[in-house]
């Protein structure tokens, strides 16, 4: 995964406008499509047509399939705080996603709609009625190898007026968070597509809590510009046997207009959430110098870990929470310079264990080396000042079960802690009756118990341990509901963006002609699992490490580069 600044940089930039025929990719999922559609599909470098008279028109063409991408959300397991004062820290993809349901109308239609049910967001534009001209006027226009670093205050302005007319009715808080997703949306839109794109409906639905420090706003961002740069055909793939370079070529064009979204939506944003969205896996981030680009080195390595994660449902601010550090730093700054760096170290650790020789990601000792290091980091956390009563009454619940090392993960103040789980429950790997943690589940032990002493039954210690453990998750899921906590099962270090192209499932029977996802049965989905369900992603917690999404395809160049 390449960061926006990387020198991948160079190699997206076509010389001269006509070399996009030697770049037009040739795998596109769009390239499945009638060759009369594709034709028709818009592309930035496609001269605007000249009007078709009224007599000489051609046939209607039958519509395209819908199709589907998603992007995942992300969280820092290492660094978060010290990054602002020039360490390192790790940021890993998670299973909770973004889905975005991309259907197009008759060409009579003439409109492009947004359905964001999750903000209970709804919008129509007139496509004639948008300021194309603005955004095509020499010196503004961009195209899709082009890097946008920053947002063109007249493009802005020229947005505006289509902004405004969203939601107009809503409270001030509403319309605000309307406002982001559409000014994302809109200069995505204009920037990439042109008058001619066929009228179309974009429906979203995310399993991502909102502004809890999940990176919410960059994976729609990320789905916004996949779906984009797949409708203008500027992506190849994603496919099997994809050349890694090429991969990373395409999550860099990917993640360079997602950055451009999570602008409209963040103003300044570090660019760590959209880059981790899109290429998925796991990066280290650090920004030394603010001036200059941060340094983004992917984590091919890091492990797909089981990952529980909490929320508070505490509302918290970024900005006060970094102000509370800065704050620390003025009034104790031997000492504040002193955790920070320890922070930092935590990072490198982690960082020089994964790519070490030592490093394997099937070893329990493994796992306890990275697990102690968030438990350290979430120590430091605590000693900044940026933790929670809510986020230590979590730990505090979890550390009794002994099934995992947990942090928070974000700006801390509220918002959400993560644990990464030990393989095996304690009193499988320590022995029985664990005196240094209160299970609590003493009725669910008595059947149990007596297998792990076994020794010839390895299997069964195995499924055993997997049992016990799902009770104990059980168990800590009703407590921390009754404490007003919302308890996540996901998975760390998975996969970026992907496509289901076209948005049909076979449910492993190509001949039955597979199951077309509608724009209503999306909508009517319910829930997370409601949605995994209808997508093709196996869901719940007895999943396999790496989940089955069928139909689904990725760029994955750590995978490629495997081989
Ligand atoms: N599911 C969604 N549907 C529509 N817009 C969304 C969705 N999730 C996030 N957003 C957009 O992203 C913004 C949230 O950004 P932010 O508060 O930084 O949260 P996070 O930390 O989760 O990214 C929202 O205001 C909204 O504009
Ligand atoms: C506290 C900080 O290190 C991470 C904030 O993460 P989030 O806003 O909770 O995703 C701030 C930053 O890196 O900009």
């Amino acid at each position: 995964m390449a960061n926006r600044d990387t020198p991948t940089a160079a190699s997206l930039q076509p010389r001269t406008t006509s070399s996009h025929a030697t770049q037009t990719p040739q795998h596109s999922p769009i390239d499945s499509m009638p060759a009369q559609l594709a034709a028709e599909m818009p592309s930035p470098t496609t001269p605007a047509p000249r009007r078709t008279p009224a007599l000489l028109r051609k046939q209607s063409s039958p519509m395209m399939p819908p199709f589907m991408v998603s992007a995942p959300g992300k969280v820092i397991v290492y660094g978060e705080h010290a990054v602002v004062h020039g360490k390192a820290a790790i940021a890993a993809a998670i299973s909770l996603r973004s889905y975005l349901h991309v259907s197009f109308l008759s060409k009579s239609n003439r409109t492009v709609k947004l359905r964001f049910p999750d903000i209970q967001m709804e919008h129509t534009w007139n496509i004639d009625e948008l300021p194309w001209d603005t955004f095509s006027q020499s010196g503004k226009k961009k195209y899709y190898y082009d890097l946008v670093t920053s947002l063109d205050p007249d493009l802005m302005a020229a947005i505006q007026p289509c902004i405004d007319e969203v939601s107009p009715t809503a409270p001030e808080a509403i319309r605000k968070i309307h406002h982001a997703s559409a000014c994302s949306f809109l200069y995505l839109f204009l920037s990439l597509a042109s008058r001619k794109v066929p009228p179309c409906v974009y429906t979203l639905r995310s399993t991502i809590p909102i502004g809890a420090g999940l990176g919410s706003s960059a994976s729609i961002s990320v789905c916004l510009s996949t779906a984009m740069l797949l409708q203008i055909r500027a992506l190849s793939g994603p496919h099997q046997d994809q050349p890694p370079q090429e991969c990373e070529l395409n999550i860099e064009r990917i993640n360079r207009w997602a950055f451009v979204g999570e602008m409209c939506i963040h103003g300044n944003p570090s660019g760590v959430d959209n880059t981790v969205s899109s290429g998925g896996k796991a990066v280290l981030f650090q920004r030394r110098d603010y001036d200059k680009p941060p340094l983004v080195i992917p984590l091919h390595s890091f492990p797909e870990l089981p990952l529980l994660l909490v929320n508070t449902r505490q509302s918290r601010s970024t900005a006060t929470e970094v102000a509370k550090v800065a704050n620390l730093l003025n009034g104790h700054p031997a000492l504040t310079e002193n955790i920070l760096n320890a922070i930092g170290l935590v990072t490198e650790s982690a960082h020089n264990f994964l790519i070490s020789p030592d490093f394997d990601p099937t070893s329990p000792d493994s796992l306890q080396y990275l697990g102690e290091l968030v438990t350290i980091n979430h120590g430091l956390l605590v000693s900044l000042g940026v933790s929670h009563p809510k986020l230590e009454r979590i730990r505090e619940l979890i550390d009794h079960t002994g099934i995992g090392w947990t942090k928070l993960t974000g700006a801390g103040g509220g918002g959400c802690a993560i644990t990464i789980l030990k393989p095996q429950p304690p009193m499988l790997t320590n022995g029985h009756a664990n005196g240094t943690h209160n299970h609590d589940t003493s009725s669910d032990e008595s059947d149990t118990s007596s297998e792990p002493d076994d020794p010839d039954c390895g299997a069964s210690i195995i499924s055993t341990g997997t049992k016990l453990k799902y009770k104990i998750l059980d168990s800590l899921e009703v407590k921390l509901e009754n404490e007003g906590f919302e308890k996540f099962e996901t998975t760390l270090a998975g996969d970026g963006v992907g496509v289901l192209w076209p948005a049909v499932l076979h449910n492993g029977n190509e001949e039955e002609g597979g199951e077309e996802i509608d724009q209503e049965k999306f909508l009517k989905a319910e829930g997370t699992v409601g949605i995994e369900r209808l997508v093709g992603v196996a869901s719940g917690r007895r999943k396999d490490v790496r989940e089955v999404r069928e139909g689904w395809k990725f760029w994955r160049p750590w995978e490629v580069a495997d081989r």
